[in-house]
């Protein structure tokens, strides 16, 4: 896969040299390519944004800096996303479907973002996703690809070294949230590690984590289990 990120602040993108994301790339499994915008810009300031029409406060970029920028790193079969507080919501559905791309282009718009013509001009030619991470504002969509990114390339097949621990996550197949989990000591400032996991009963265990997964996800996000209508559960399990 490969993934092109622009951004006015690429050494924002620079955690991504390291760890899990930095070994994908040494192994050949993810093409992650980062720009600097202002290597579009055509006058002696590298001017990238510019006043609002329609007046308000802030900056906007300009589409044809964007426009030099897309036309030399999209590709027939990209697919474009756009960070924006305004975007659908990026989730584990999400970054699994993008995990199954060729080609990921990230155009990381800051100030009060990107001319809106950007997106509707691409749109004629390919696929655009205007992603959101949450309802909070961020300066601009560089926190966004880092975390679009990591999200993505942890699925690529060989990145993650045990292709199970992909298996059993919060908000993974069954969309549930995770179990807690332990290790040593079995006893540690006098909390224990609950009996059932020293016991060496599988099914039990299957059946204590299955628990704890629908009672951590009762408490914490009720909104998951209404979603989950799929879900076979009695409510007489969780006991809440
Ligand atoms: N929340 C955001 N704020 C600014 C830019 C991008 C954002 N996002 O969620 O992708």
């Amino acid at each position: 896969m490969r993934i092109d990120v622009v951004s006015i602040f690429p050494e924002y993108l620079a955690p991504l040299e390291l760890s899990l994301v930095g070994k994908a790339r040494t192994a050949g499994l993810l093409d992650l390519r980062v720009h600097d915008l202002r290597a579009w810009t055509d006058d002696r300031h590298r001017t990238v944004d510019d006043t609002p029409f329609g007046g308000g406060a802030g900056m906007v970029m300009r589409p044809d800096v964007w426009g030099r920028a897309l036309d030399d790193v999209l590709t027939p079969d990209a697919h474009l996303l756009v960070p924006s507080p305004a975007g659908t919501p990026f989730t584990q559905r999400t970054a699994e479907a993008w995990a199954t791309e060729q080609h990921l282009v990230v155009a990381c718009g800051r100030y009060e973002g990107i001319d809106a013509r950007v997106v509707e001009h691409y749109a004629t030619r390919g696929r655009v996703t205007e992603v959101s991470l949450g309802d909070y504002v961020l300066n601009g969509g560089e926190v966004a690809a880092l975390v679009v990114v990591e999200a993505v390339a942890r699925l690529l097949p060989g990145v993650v070294g045990n292709p199970e621990s992909l298996v059993e996550e919060s908000h993974g197949a069954a969309g549930l949230l995770e179990y807690p989990v332990y290790t040593k000591p079995p006893s540690w400032q006098g909390h224990d590690v609950p009996d059932v996991l020293l016991s060496g009963h599988h099914a039990r265990i299957a059946r204590w984590r299955r628990d704890e997964a629908l009672r951590r996800t009762a408490a914490r996000r009720p909104d998951i289990l209404v979603a989950l209508d799929a879900v076979r559960w009695d409510r007489h399990d969780l006991e809440v």
